[in-house]
């Protein structure tokens, strides 16, 4: 099965968490977080940097891997590196999804999760 690999910004502002509804494709509907396939040549974090600029007309600094999950779809094997982010410029606008939420700790679990990122969701809510 082929790997994808792909980054995610998890970006946190006074305490909120930003996810993002996919507004096409396979996964239609489902929440995560921006991001998406690293290109050829380029760093984990440049790769973030350029999907945010792209998906949310936003600079964000990238600090820490939170962890990096391996999950199984039907059809690829996801390999997805998951990073804090801070805004650094923009008013994240919605370039390519359906809808956004800053999500509180205790709303975290208050949207449907693509599969991948249930995992991910609890190491998040341990570190808030
Ligand atoms: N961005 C993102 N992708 C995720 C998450 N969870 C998860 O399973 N995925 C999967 C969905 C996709 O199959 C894959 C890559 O995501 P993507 O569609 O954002 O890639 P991309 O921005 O490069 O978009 P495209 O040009 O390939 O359409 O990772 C998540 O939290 N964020
Ligand atoms: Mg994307």
């Amino acid at each position: 099965m082929k790997t994808v690999r792909v980054v995610a910004a998890i970006i946190e502002t006074d305490g909120k968490i930003f996810a993002t509804q996919r507004g096409y494709g396979d996964l239609k509907g489902g929440w995560e977080f921006p991001g998406g396939k690293i290109e050829a040549g380029e760093t984990p974090q440049q790769a973030l940097k350029r999907e945010v600029m792209e998906e949310l007309d936003a600079e964000v600094s990238v600090g820490d891997l939170i962890d990096t999950i391996e999950y199984d779809y039907p059809t690829f094997h996801l390999s997805m590196d998951c990073f804090w982010c801070k805004i650094i410029s923009g008013d994240l606008v919605l370039k390519e999804h359906e809808a956004a939420k800053w999500l509180s700790k205790d709303r975290l679990e208050s949207v449907e999760w693509l599969p991948a990122d249930i995992t991910l969701i609890d190491a998040i809510r341990e570190s808030m």
